[in-house]
């Protein structure tokens, strides 16, 4: 079964409104790169509110090992998730299981860093370029990915009701990552999107 993540929650309801949906996991962005970017405080409220078997993600992309502690200390989500342009061992300081976001966005020529992250537990490969923040809803040519990545393979990237079933289907992902697709406008989600795309990927599920 492919896990699922919503990303970018900036309300407690849609956040819960996910878990009800049958997501797997929420992500919470703090980096100051992003539209989507909730204040410490809220972050811990979206963090505290989810259920168990839930896992709920802290997004950064280059920002002070001191605002990852803090966040850490204080919202206690399960996982990080690195967009910029972190090292494997800077993101292993912080003793918390990680997440690395890869941009695919360059093509072919994004394929080495899929190897420089050996301590990550997934890698989440996105459709922006390098140097670029994620939530963009761009897509990228799913047949680069190498078959061997297994459970470490997150695909994210322009996924959306639309076209997460032929994602599934083509990439046979560990999971599927989702922002902008099941949104009405940055950081809003959109209640009929988020159950479309689950829908769409528990049907994707059934053919595999
Ligand atoms: O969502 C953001 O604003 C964001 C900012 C900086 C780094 C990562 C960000 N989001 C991540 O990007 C993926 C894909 O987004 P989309 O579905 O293409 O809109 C998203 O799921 C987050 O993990």
């Amino acid at each position: 079964m492919t896990r699922i993540k919503c990303c970018g929650m900036t309300r407690v309801e849609d956040a819960l409104l996910a878990a009800r949906l049958g997501a797997d996991a929420i992500g919470v962005v703090l980096t100051a790169r992003s539209k989507r970017r909730v204040a410490l405080d809220q972050a811990a409220s979206i963090v505290a509110a989810m259920p168990a078997f839930v896992t709920t993600v802290a997004l950064f992309m280059d920002d002070d090992a001191e605002l990852v502690r803090q966040v850490l200390r204080d919202a206690r989500p399960d996982l990080l998730q690195f967009h910029g342009d972190e090292t494997d061992a800077w993101c292993q300081q912080f003793g918390q299981p990680f997440l690395k976001a890869v941009a695919m966005g360059e093509g072919a020529a994004a394929l080495p860093a899929l190897q420089a992250y050996p301590h990550a537990r997934g890698l989440l490969l996105d459709g922006h370029g390098a140097g670029e923040a994620g939530g963009s809803g761009k897509t990228f040519d799913w047949s680069l990915i190498p078959p061997d990545m297994g459970a470490r393979l997150i695909l994210a990237g322009g996924l959306s009701p639309a076209n997460v079933a032929s994602a599934v289907r083509e990439a046979r992902p560990w999971a599927v990552d989702v922002a902008s697709g099941v949104e009405s406008s940055p950081g809003i989600k959109d209640p009929a999107r988020m159950a479309a795309f689950i829908q769409a990927v528990r049907e994707a599920d059934a053919d595999r």
